[in-house]
């Protein structure tokens, strides 16, 4: 069985976690709106700190005239052992308050932080624990006093808004609304029990505390009221007798107004009868045993929550990926399985499932055919062209059978023009390539979260790619050089057996007349124009010839030295380096993108205020 202690402590830590986690009771269902509280509601001057510091022990709370609590006051009291007695806020965690003054100038230091020297409100809470041997464990929240009227300086709206934002703590079902009234007041016109009847009409978390039962006009008391009689609620009235403004004044200490309390009611004529369930320590007493019944009402629901939350934690954690390993192992395993990732989209990228493979092909089967139809032989095998060099191959010799060396040198021209478009191919590829490479990586989910390693991966990709560039260029311009260090002699000799074959139809009838044969010695005609067209003509098919065989060699050569070595080795070097990295550098490409990384160190810091939570709640539970 839980004691009361644990479990109000217990507790305390939760609401604490709450806070530190900006959680202030706002929309939704938090942890915050399930357990229990102690509000302190009542007019002003009705006698609201006076109680709360009585049941503390402690003078602590700023005090003054007109509006002076003006964002609540969230109190925890901790009961210790040993006699040192301090205070320790929530916003300056390291520091321990043991002058108690100091603790009402921060109070008042900290609510001006939120609101300014102004006199507006609001309802994010000062968060003060107290230690101290003279308290039970207890949380309490002071409100702001409710008023009739706006005073000189304040907003119309003042009256409103205050019992606005009392209403948004007492209406929480949770709420436990310590309803201070003045005894000397008529009961019926306290604004405490009326906002008490208003948002708990059955008034079971509802207590009556009458202050001032010393002020009462003499010959009057207040035994109606504190036997339920004048208003009934579920729980016994408590009657409570506070430093008057003379006591105050003398500077008289609270273990001396308590015992000034008791012997009161203990003296009294009135209430003697009533003595064992008056005063400020009964009050305490009462408040600690109604919230272990509360507590213990809740665990269930409470942990329903944490588990849920923890849960939706751990998916968001899932999300966005766990804390990576610190080991330089593990950091390695890591880093070759997110290349690994990227090797696998990549090659869907090529081979089909993902687009981008198909620009390839579209290369060899477009770009490829449409430069090569581009290339300018007609101009370079014009008549004249064909004339200047056909003259300058032979020099001041007349050529004897045929201009063999002309030929030669017209073959050897023309094929350079293929270096052209076969060097565009393995660029245009290579480019394609590179595209995929940036796409890939952009959509490995894995490296998401990495963007260091993602250039890295880059980086070593497209040095990849550079250096099977290199080597396809290298190839195809040797595939060029190839045809012209050897032509087919095969094609001239089946010429010389076909003289008229090769020849188009204009060539035909131009050539009719006067030389059936190409070979034919021309000694004194040199420069015969149609046996140079024939020339032409025949330079013109061979290359044709050629055209053909590259356009099919080339396609094979480049997806030879880039594609098919990117599909095999795109990051064969990284990992050779990777392996040998040290592990500084191994973390330093597993840095991740720092929102990310802060997103994930929050996430944590819930989870961990939530699970050891959970784990206090446990331990309390199966004690
Ligand atoms: N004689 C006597 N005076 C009391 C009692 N309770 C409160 N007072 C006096 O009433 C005045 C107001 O008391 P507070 O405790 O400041 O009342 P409050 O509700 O906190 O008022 P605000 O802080 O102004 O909202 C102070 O001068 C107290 O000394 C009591 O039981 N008996």
């Amino acid at each position: 069985m839980a004691t009361v202690t644990s479990l109000i402590g217990l507790i305390n830590k939760i609401q604490r976690a709450c806070t530190l986690l900006g959680d202030h009771g706002g929309q939704g269902m938090s942890l915050w709106e399930i357990l229990p509280s102690v509000a302190v509601v009542g007019g002003q001057s009705s006698g609201k700190s006076s109680v709360l510091e009585s049941v503390v022990g402690r003078d602590f709370l700023p005090r003054g005239s007109g509006i002076v609590t003006r964002r609540p006051l969230v109190l925890q009291l901790h009961k210790t052992e040993s006699g040192t007695e301090y205070a320790e806020f929530l916003h300056a965690p390291k520091k321990r308050f043991t002058d108690f003054v100091a603790v009402r100038k921060e109070i008042a230091d900290e609510t001006d932080r939120i609101t300014g020297k102004t006199k507006q409100i609001s309802n994010i809470p000062i968060h003060l624990s107290i230690y101290s041997p003279n308290v039970v464990n207890l949380t309490l929240i002071d409100l702001p006093g409710l008023t009739k009227v706006a005073v000189e300086g304040q907003s119309e709206t003042i009256v409103e808004d205050i019992e606005n934002m009392v209403r948004t703590y007492v209406e929480k079902p949770n709420c436990i609304i310590l309803a201070i009234s003045p005894a000397n007041q008529d009961i019926a016109t306290s604004d405490a029990i009326k906002l008490a009847r208003d948002v708990d009409p059955s008034g079971e978390r509802t207590f009556g505390v009458l202050t001032k039962l010393d002020l009462m006009d003499k010959g009057t008391n207040a035994v109606d009221v504190l036997e339920g009689r004048a208003y009934r609620l579920q729980h016994p009235w408590v009657g409570i007798v506070n430093r008057s403004q003379a006591d105050i004044n003398k500077n008289v200490d609270m273990i001396l107004a308590r015992r000034k309390e008791r012997e009161y009611f203990e003296t009294s004529p009135d209430y003697g009868h009533l003595a064992s369930r008056m005063g400020s320590e009964y009050l305490a007493k009462l408040l600690s045993e109604h919230l272990e019944l509360v507590i213990r009402q809740r665990i269930p629901s409470i942990i329903a929550l944490i588990n849920k939350t923890i849960d939706e934690l751990n998916a968001e954690l899932d999300r966005i990926g766990r804390p990576i390993a610190t080991d330089g192992g593990a950091q390695l395993y890591m880093i070759l399985e997110l290349c690994r990732a990227f090797d696998r989209v990549f090659k869907e990228h090529l081979d089909g499932g993902r687009p981008g493979g198909d620009r390839i092909f579209g290369v060899f089967d477009n770009q490829l055919p449409a430069a090569l139809k581009k290339l300018p032989f007609d101009r370079y095998l014009s008549l004249k062209n064909v004339q200047k060099v056909v003259t300058e191959a032979d020099g001041y010799q007349p050529h004897l059978i045929a201009p063999e060396q002309g030929y030669r040198r017209l073959i050897d021209g023309a094929i350079s023009y293929f270096k052209g478009p076969a060097e565009a191919s393995v660029d245009a590829v290579h480019y394609v390539l590179k595209e995929l490479v940036r796409k890939s990586i952009a959509e490995t989910q894995e490296l998401k979260r990495f963007p260091s390693l993602q250039t890295d991966i880059a980086t070593a990709a497209n040095e990849s790619l550079e250096k099977f560039r290199d080597e396809s260029r290298k190839t195809v311009l040797r595939l060029v050089e190839m045809e012209s260090s050897y032509l087919t002699a095969d094609f001239f000799r089946k010429l010389n057996a076909e003289p008229e074959k090769n020849l188009n139809p204009s060539d035909k009838k131009k050539n009719a007349e006067p030389d059936k044969n190409p070979n034919q010695s021309h000694t004194g005609d040199r420069l015969n124009e149609s046996y140079l067209r024939r020339i032409g003509s025949n330079v013109n098919a061979y290359i044709a010839m050629v055209c053909d065989t590259l356009r099919n060699t080339i396609p094979k050569a480049v997806v030879y030295c880039q594609v098919k070595e990117a599909k095999r080795s795109l990051l064969t070097n990284f990992y050779a380096q990777v392996g040998s990295r040290e592990k500084e550098r191994l973390s330093a490409m597993l840095d991740e993108d720092p929102q990310l990384m802060d997103r994930r160190i929050q996430i944590a810091k819930r989870l961990e205020l939530y699970i050891s939570a959970r784990d206090d709640i446990d331990a309390v539970c199966w004690k």
